[in-house]
């Protein structure tokens, strides 16, 4: 079985909502911090110069079902594999649990892209580099 990469974020008060649970649209910042936490520690970064171009990873799809509240101040234990890698798209699953309480699971689709000023976005296939990296963390 893959074995996941893992962190922890602490549910901030700016993100609990008036009933005191994590509001729903918090999820996705802390899927996008915590993926990019993820890359960092690859030895790559979401943006970033290959052989002179400026390579990102802008989103195509986002989702997130949520299973039981988790509230302030209580920590997010966060569980990111690569469920697709695609030819120039990545789609990372997340888990996300409290206590051993299962709070939310997600997904993120970035595909990599070519950034140019004042050129469209343009996707381009995944460099190799970031591919064999990611191979490691495919579900
Ligand atoms: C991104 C686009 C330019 C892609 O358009 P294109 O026409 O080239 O796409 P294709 O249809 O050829 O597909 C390429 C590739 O993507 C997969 N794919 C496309 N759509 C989906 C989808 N809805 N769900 C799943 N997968 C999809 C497709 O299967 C192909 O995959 P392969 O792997 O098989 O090759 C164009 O779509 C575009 O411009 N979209 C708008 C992007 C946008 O504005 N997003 C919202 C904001 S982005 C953002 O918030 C953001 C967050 C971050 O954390 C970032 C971090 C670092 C850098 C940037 C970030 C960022 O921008």
């Amino acid at each position: 079985m893959t074995e996941p990469f893992r962190t922890q974020r602490l549910v901030e008060f700016h993100d609990t909502d008036m009933a005191g649970i994590m509001h729903f649209a918090a999820f996705f910042q802390y899927m996008e911090s915590a993926e990019h936490e993820f890359v960092r520690s690859l030895g790559f970064s979401v943006h970033s110069q290959i052989d002179g171009e400026t390579i990102s990873y802008p989103r195509v799809a986002a989702s997130c079902d949520y299973l039981s509240p988790v509230r302030c101040e209580e920590v997010l234990d966060i569980s990111i594999l690569v469920e697709r890698l695609g030819k120039k798209s990545i789609t990372y699953s997340f888990e996300m649990a409290s206590n051993g309480r299962e709070i939310a699971v997600g997904k993120i689709t970035c595909v990599c892209c070519r950034v140019t000023p004042g050129k469209a976005i343009t996707s381009v296939p995944l460099p190799t580099e970031v591919r064999e990296k990611l191979l490691a963390f495919v579900a």
